[in-house]
């Protein structure tokens, strides 16, 4: 879409506009098979590569401003691109023309008692709104998830990746073109004010679903403003609970990898629950010191080691993303427990434990979107969970949690065939 939005912007007009060109767009894309869809993505990949130059460049411009403005290293090396990161951007967007189409699938075939043939078929969900931050790989990797599984995306990605965005974009919808796939089948908001975002949530009727991917100040947004199913990709305040039975050098592993393996992610550790029965926990808190990581703890926790900080309450909801970590002394498993269901943002949770039963009852009673036993919660990843890329980690309740790749971008219907039944 050309359109240029200034002052006088009726947001609410461009997104149905837009809404309006994506939809029809997808109604041609649904009806490609899986050859053409892969095909086309792998235009589209070309079309990154012929364009490699032009993105870096634009990059560039986004890099220094966002030096100039004074991002954090950890959000500059988001954002940066160089010719290997968008050689791998193009190979992602490859890898997912790879992945089998899900389109089609015959989820159940049975026959009612009536004598009607009942098959639950997979089908694209449709046009599918993505809010995210400031990182330009997530435009190709949401855009190629998105056409692979037959549906349309409507992209708004962060302000600070604003022209490697644009010139990524760009690239995709020729190479899509270049293959059959109609350029609105991917668009991009043509503005970055925030009133705009406001007008995606609200499109009720044109935008099927929203995946918003961020943090609090999105969360909030969503919540105010949201009309369009969503779902919600939000923050990641992820517990270890290292419980009395845990294995002692496992223990600190698993704390050292879930916090200081990458600090920035969303699937890091944000918080350590320390059974006061278990017998090393200054072992594993010495750990976490010892490689640099800053500790807040409760008054428990801090008789563990000095160098541990006083916690404040807002502490136990704080996603640091960052080498700081909140640590608390429980008393048993249901003291654990309650603390991951009040503080939990519900992305990834898990305990280190060797007692069989208690793995159990953890599995079985944390309403996160991921449960782990004895593992990082850095693992929260659709490539790890094999399932080949993925949008993000949902973090609500809806059809799809975890990891959400090609399956959780579908929906469903059923197809009837009768041989004239007609109901008593
Ligand atoms: N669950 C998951 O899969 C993932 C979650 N995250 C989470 O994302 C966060 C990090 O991202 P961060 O850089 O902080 O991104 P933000 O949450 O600041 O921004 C993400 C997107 O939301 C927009 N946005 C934010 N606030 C508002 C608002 N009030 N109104 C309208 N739009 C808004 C931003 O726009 P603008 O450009 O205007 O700021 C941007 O497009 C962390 O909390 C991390 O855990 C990150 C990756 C994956
Ligand atoms: N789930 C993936 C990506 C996490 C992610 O996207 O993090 P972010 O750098 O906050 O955008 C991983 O574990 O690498």
């Amino acid at each position: 879409m050309s359109t240029q939005p200034d002052q006088t912007t009726n947001y609410a007009a461009l997104v149905a506009e837009f809404a309006r060109a994506g939809r029809a767009a997808q109604r041609v894309l649904a009806r490609m098979d899986d050859a053409a869809k892969a095909a086309a993505l792998c235009s589209a990949a070309a079309a990154l590569r012929r364009h490699s130059g032009s993105i870096v460049e634009a990059n560039a411009r986004d890099v220094a401003a966002g030096t100039a403005r004074g991002l954090s290293p950890a959000m500059l090396d988001r954002l940066r691109l160089d010719e290997e990161r968008l050689e791998g951007i193009a190979a992602a967007v490859e890898a997912v023309a790879a992945l089998s189409d899900p389109v089609g699938e015959h989820i159940s075939h049975t026959t009612a008692p009536s004598g009607l043939d009942l098959v639950r078929v997979r089908i694209p969900i449709g046009l599918i709104g993505i809010i995210y931050e400031s990182r330009p790989n997530v435009t190709a990797d949401a855009a190629a998830l998105c056409v692979r599984a037959g549906n349309a995306a409507l992209l708004r990605g962060g302000s600070e990746a604003v022209n490697s965005n644009r010139a990524i974009h760009a690239a995709l919808a020729e190479g899509l073109a270049e293959a059959g796939v109609p350029a609105e089948a991917v668009q991009l908001m043509p503005t970055q004010d925030r009133a705009a975002v406001g007008a995606m949530l609200r499109a009720a009727g044109l935008v099927d679903m929203i995946v918003p991917r961020g943090g609090k100040g999105l969360v909030e947004r969503v919540q105010n403003d949201a009309r369009v199913p969503v779902l919600a990709h939000l923050d990641g305040i992820c517990h270890t609970y290292i419980h009395s039975a845990a294995d002692r050098a496992m223990a600190s592993e698993i704390a050292l990898n879930a916090k200081m393996r990458r600090t920035g992610i969303c699937g890091a550790m944000e918080s350590l629950l320390l059974d006061a029965d278990f017998a090393t926990g200054g072992d594993v808190v010495g750990a976490l010191l010892d490689a640099g990581c800053e500790l807040r703890g409760d008054a428990r926790a801090q008789a563990l080691d000095e160098r541990i900080r006083p916690a404040s309450a807002n502490d136990w909801d704080c996603e640091y993303l960052d080498a700081i970590l909140s640590v608390a002394v429980v008393d048993g498993l249901d003291a654990a427990l309650d603390h991951i269901a009040r503080h939990s943002s519900g992305h990834t949770d898990a305990i280190v434990t060797g007692d069989e039963a208690v793995a159990e009852r953890f599995l079985a009673e944390v309403d996160s979107a991921i449960v782990m036993v004895n593992a990082s919660t850095q693992f929260a990843d659709g490539g790890e969970f094999g399932l080949g890329a993925e949008i993000g980690i949902a973090t609500g309740r809806l059809h799809a949690r975890g990891p959400v790749a090609l399956e959780g971008l579908t929906t469903y219907k059923w197809q009837v065939r009768g041989t004239g039944q007609t109901r008593p």
